[in-house]
């Protein structure tokens, strides 16, 4: 592509050198250029990839766009400057690959929990409902059929419009994307042209990043403040920051709840381990899914299949026939009569809601117990937090690792103790290692006790020092129940 077009929309300082050489390629990794391509040079939060713009040029790039010109301008290159290079890569890569976010009914869903679970039910909504579409998320990325390893929530810029490209050129008509709180600030999403933009809930995550909840909340914002004005936001009211999100969007507004007036209503009537009676807007149905939690998804799901312009009755036959979402309230029962919970509650607030939902089900003479750890290298104050609420919410809290990453796992457990209540010290006990600690639950359990296994999900690894070791919740707990023939 030449560059004069490659510039459509977008705001240049200066510009020094050939105005409108072909462009091979777009990359802001010095480490991946290629003859002809084009370097953007984006200050990150380790390195600042100005340093990289020679190493970029000895690889092939003869175009760089840059916040400050190098000391050296060489005259076979050329150098771009601009005021902000991240949010100048959206725009970029949007023109490089054909606009694909406008060709395409991209939905892209925010909030501390519920991104995975909200956007994995619209791809399989819309899949009942006879359309292809993609899904970029935590777990995995689709286009139409094939499943390709996910490996950030939101990736950066330029593999969004490739994975965007490809969905078009696969006649995919909808894209369903999680918009992390970190793709909002490092701009992964700039100029991307939304639908739909939908509001799961907030609370305290991801403070070792943002460093104040405040700065947190601004970030979410952020999305909503820059949709356009044919775009629709949908917020849950009943999250007491719903309304802020949309306090400043030019967007038209949408609202959905439980507990208060709103657009799209919802209501559970009945509810137990193997599903709920719901109703949304006064339409009763039955949903495989289970946990209060998962009616907010439901419903937010609900509502922006709506707002696509389909028929209440065709979209609630759609989410009745829906499956569980990988690692999400995913129930297994061992031959012993065990009951067994596999949930990636990995924040205070997922893990509360969990042990509630569980609670609301459970009956008083069947015990519940917590397995669950809290990752290295993320936020520290979430870990006496989680240690407060399951030694409160259950029978018993068995502590142990959740990818200590490079930390001491001794070390994290030693600041999720810190959290349990003095009344709740003899609820719990602590196991470093995390097979161990499911077989100490199984140990303890009788028949028709509830175990809950959190914080990892769909993960099928434990991170350790650099090196991911195969561990998933499910097959462990399939093979110590056999096992122990409980
Ligand atoms: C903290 C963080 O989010 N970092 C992301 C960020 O990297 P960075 O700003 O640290 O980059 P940097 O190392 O400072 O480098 C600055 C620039 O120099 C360039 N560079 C660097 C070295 C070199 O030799 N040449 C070169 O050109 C880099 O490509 C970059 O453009 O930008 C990179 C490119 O987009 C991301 O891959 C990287 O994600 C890291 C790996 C990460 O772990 N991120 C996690 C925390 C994350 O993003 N998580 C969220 C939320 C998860 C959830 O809760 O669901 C997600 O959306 O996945
Ligand atoms: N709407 C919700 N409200 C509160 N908690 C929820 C909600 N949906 C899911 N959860 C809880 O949060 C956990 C994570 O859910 P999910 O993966 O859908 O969220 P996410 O926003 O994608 O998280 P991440 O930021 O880690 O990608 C679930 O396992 C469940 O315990
Ligand atoms: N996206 C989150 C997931 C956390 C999952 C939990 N299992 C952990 O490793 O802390 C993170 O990377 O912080
Ligand atoms: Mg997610």
């Amino acid at each position: 592509m030449n560059l004069e077009a490659l510039l459509n929309r977008i705001p240049v300082v200066e510009i020094f050198g050939n105005k409108n050489p072909e462009v091979s390629e777009i990359v802001f990794d010095s480490r991946k250029a290629v003859e002809n391509s084009l370097y953007v040079a984006i200050k990150g939060t380790v390195s600042d990839g100005h340093s990289f713009i020679n190493a970029a040029i000895e690889k092939g790039a003869k175009v760089i766009v840059c916040e400050d010109f190098p000391e050296n301008l060489y005259q076979e290159i050329t150098f771009i400057k601009v005021k902000d290079s991240s949010k100048v890569l959206g725009q970029l890569a949007s023109n490089f690959y054909g606009n694909p976010s406008e060709k395409l009914n991209l939905i892209g869903i925010t909030g501390t929990n519920g991104k995975t679970s909200v956007t994995t039910l619209l791809y399989d909504i819309f899949k009942n409902l006879g359309f292809q579409s993609a899904l970029i998320s935590t777990v995995e990325y689709r286009i139409a059929d094939e499943i390709f390893p996910s490996t950030h929530t939101t990736p950066d810029v330029l593999t969004l419009n490739k994975i965007l490209a490809k969905a078009v050129e696969n006649g995919c008509e909808y894209a369903f994307m999680e918009v992390s709180s970190h793709g909002i600030d490092q701009n992964r999403t700039e100029g991307l042209h939304f639908k739909i933009a939908g509001f799961t809930n907030i609370t305290h995550d991801h403070l070792d990043y943002h460093k104040t909840f405040d700065v947190y909340l601004k970030t979410k914002k952020r999305f909503f403040d820059e949709l356009n004005p044919e775009a629709i936001a949908i917020t849950n009211v009943d999250d007491k920051n719903g309304n802020v999100m949309l306090q400043n969007t030019k967007a038209q507004k949408k609202t959905y709840a439980l507990k208060t007036m709103a657009d799209f209503h919802g209501k559970i009537l009945e509810v137990d381990f193997n599903g709920m009676l719901l109703n949304f807007n006064g339409k009763e149905f039955w949903s495989t899914l289970t946990g209060k939690f998962n009616v907010y998804n439901l419903l937010l799901a609900f509502a922006v299949t709506i707002e696509l312009g389909f028929q209440e009755e065709d979209v609630l036959k759609a989410i009745s026939n829906l499956k569980r979402v990988k690692g999400r309230f995913e129930t297994l029962k061992s031959k012993g009569g065990i009951f067994f919970v596999v949930d990636y509650a990995h924040t205070p607030d997922a893990l509360e809601n969990i042990l509630d939902s569980i609670n609301e089900i459970r009956t008083k003479n069947e015990r519940l117990i917590t397995v669950f750890g809290c990752g290295g290298d993320r936020d520290h104050a979430k870990r006496p937090e989680m240690g407060k609420i399951a030694t409160r919410k259950s029978t018993l809290a068995i502590i142990t690792s959740d990818n200590p990453r490079t930390e001491n796992p001794a070390e994290i457990i030693k600041e999720i103790e810190a959290g349990v209540d003095p009344q709740n010290y003899s609820k719990y006990t602590s196991i470093p290692d995390r097979k161990e600690a499911i077989k100490m639950a199984i140990k303890f359990a009788e028949p028709k006790d509830i175990i809950l296994v959190a914080g990892k999900g769909h993960e099928d690894y434990q991170e350790i020092n650099g090196v991911k070791h195969h561990f998933d919740d499910k097959e462990v707990i399939i093979e110590l129940s056999q096992l122990m023939s409980k």
